[in-house]
């Protein structure tokens, strides 16, 4: 139970960077040019290339050792087999055994798993396909989940990526207390044919609880009766661990379903709170998205470090925020259909690791989680890109990218989706190598220019690239970010499980209202 900075491995690193402080990205590559051919990994449909770092063999073995003083291997039988790691909740961390990866001995796990997930595919496929009817006896042709933070971003972020998969009713959702955000979503929906998920673990989030009330109003208003009880029994049904209160707030046993303990909110997409994602797209696909994140979950408990995408992505993190300074994390997608890609992964890597204090509650001495932040391709290249080339900070960044062919309005004569992906590679390498990466000609006349537009290039970045963007590669896309973030918790000695910090907010709110 060791802080890193007190383990060798972590000395032998920070040497190791005082040593290596004159290379570049361009040195490295032509010091070897077998890098980009090495330093790549595959799992699942998902491919990392991450021969554009600051690194060399050298540094892996080193990291190689600090997982290993940091017990790597250990936690991951602690989190996988359903120990209680998260210490401050006295709670185990599962969401794993919600895609068949669990690995203890409680049969009770899958068993309870599995029954949840009949009751909420079995409603999902009603509502899917109109036999579950509203107060008016009409089908649903709307819903909107009514969720914040972990009840609402991972759900997000599937249904939008996966839209052109969504055959009727369409998803909508609303999170925020702002009454601007649900009025948008309303606007131009029939209440007749509405139906409402109130999805909220715990059931004491005030802002989805306002919300739901906000709903009720709008639905009575349409049906001109008080017949709330009956309205609010047609139109919402709900997931939640508070089942009790659930109900007392009149919503009927056989509409409410479960989310358990061991499910933390920014892990939860994968449980009952992807009811949304079930009506979106289906039984057959949501399965198929909890293979791909099974798969992942296998890759990371069995590949070696230099193909293990996960750990990968966990040490480079460590080595740029730990080694080098670095202070932020970019996220750019070169897809639409990940747009919300960076809100999810900001709660999923801030929340988790933006702690300052130890598995044993002593102050860590070395800094965590960066901030994290990120956006779309190409639009963000015509906005803060400039930074990322000739700014002062190091921001290292993860370049994600789908095959043109995927891209679902992709047809003969249109070369923009083909040209998205170029431009994926383009800046990976401009970032990368600068003008060492253009041709000889174009090189000599971009050096002939003044210093305003050189480029200092050595600027890291991790390409990723999906074969196709299908509920596979998404949910294995999502399981490797999750083991990102467990790990480098497990190297940075803290508990990633908890969020306190959120906590004090909400009381200084409470005693002011
Ligand atoms: O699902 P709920 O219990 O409503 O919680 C919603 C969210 O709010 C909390 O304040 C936490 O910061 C999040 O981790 C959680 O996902």
């Amino acid at each position: 139970m060791t802080q890193p900075n007190q383990q060798p491995a972590w000395a032998a690193l920070k040497e190791h960077r005082a040593a290596t402080a004159s290379e570049t990205l361009s040195s490295l590559l032509t010091a070897d040019s077998s890098r980009p051919k090495r330093y790549t990994a595959s799992a699942a449909g998902i491919h990392l290339d991450f021969s554009r770092h600051l690194i060399n063999d050298q540094t892996m073995s080193m990291f190689e050792q600090l997982l290993e003083q940091q017990d790597m291997k250990g936690w991951q039988a602690k989190m996988f087999g359903g120990e209680a790691i998260n210490t401050s909740e006295g709670r185990a961390v599962l969401h794993v055994a919600l895609r068949g990866s669990y690995k203890g001995t409680d049969t009770g796990i899958p068993a309870e798993v599995a029954e949840t997930q009949q009751k909420f595919f079995a409603f999902a496929q009603a509502v899917r396909n109109g036999t579950i009817k509203s107060h008016s006896g009409e089908a649903f042709t709307d819903v909107i989940n009514l969720g914040i933070g972990g009840s609402d971003l991972g759900p997000r972020l599937i249904c939008h990526a996966l839209a052109d998969k969504v055959a009727s009713p369409r998803v909508h959702f609303v999170a925020n207390l702002d009454p601007t955000e649900m009025h948008n979503v309303l606007m131009g929906l029939n209440p007749a044919t509405t139906l409402f998920i109130l999805s909220s673990k715990s059931y004491s989030t005030m802002e989805t609880q306002a919300n739901a009330e906000a709903a009720v109003a709008w639905l009575t208003t349409h049906f001109k009766n008080s017949d709330i009880a009956a309205i609010k029994a047609a139109h919402f049904c709900a997931v939640s661990n508070n089942i009790k209160a659930i109900s007392s707030w009149g919503i009927a046993l056989e509409r409410c379903f479960t989310l358990p303990e061991w499910v933390g909110g920014r892990f939860s997409l994968w449980s009952a709170v992807g009811l949304s994602i079930a009506i979106a797209i289906g039984e057959a696909k949501f399965r198929e998205m909890l293979q791909g994140a099974h798969e992942m979950d296998e890759h990371f408990l069995n590949a070696p470090l230099n193909k293990n995408l996960p750990a990968l992505l966990a040490i480079l993190g460590v080595w740029y925020t730990n080694f080098h300074g670095a202070q932020t994390h970019g996220v750019i997608s070169y897809s639409e259909r990940l747009r919300y890609l960076p809100d999810y992964l900001q709660q999923l890597e801030m929340e988790s690791n933006g702690k300052c204090v130890d598995k044993e509650g002593k102050p860590v001495t070395y800094a965590t989680s960066p901030a994290l932040f990120g956006g779309l391709g190409t639009t963000t290249q015509h906005s803060f890109f400039q930074m990322l080339h000739q700014g002062t900070q190091l921001v290292p960044l993860d370049i994600i990218s789908v095959s043109a062919q995927d891209n679902i309005v992709a047809h003969e004569g249109d070369s923009r989706a083909a040209d998205l992906l170029l431009f994926a590679q383009a800046q990976s390498d401009a970032l990368a190598y600068g003008v060492d990466a253009l041709p000889v000609s174009l090189r000599e006349q971009w050096q002939a220019k003044p210093s305003y537009s050189h480029f200092p290039a050595s600027r890291p970045n991790s390409r990723i690239h999906l074969d196709a963007l299908t509920p596979h590669t998404l949910g294995a896309l999502i399981a490797m970010y999750e083991h990102k973030t467990f790990l480098q918790g497990v190297i940075w000695h803290i508990n990633s499980f908890d969020q306190w910090g959120v906590e004090l907010g909400k009381v200084m709110f409470g005693s002011m209202k």
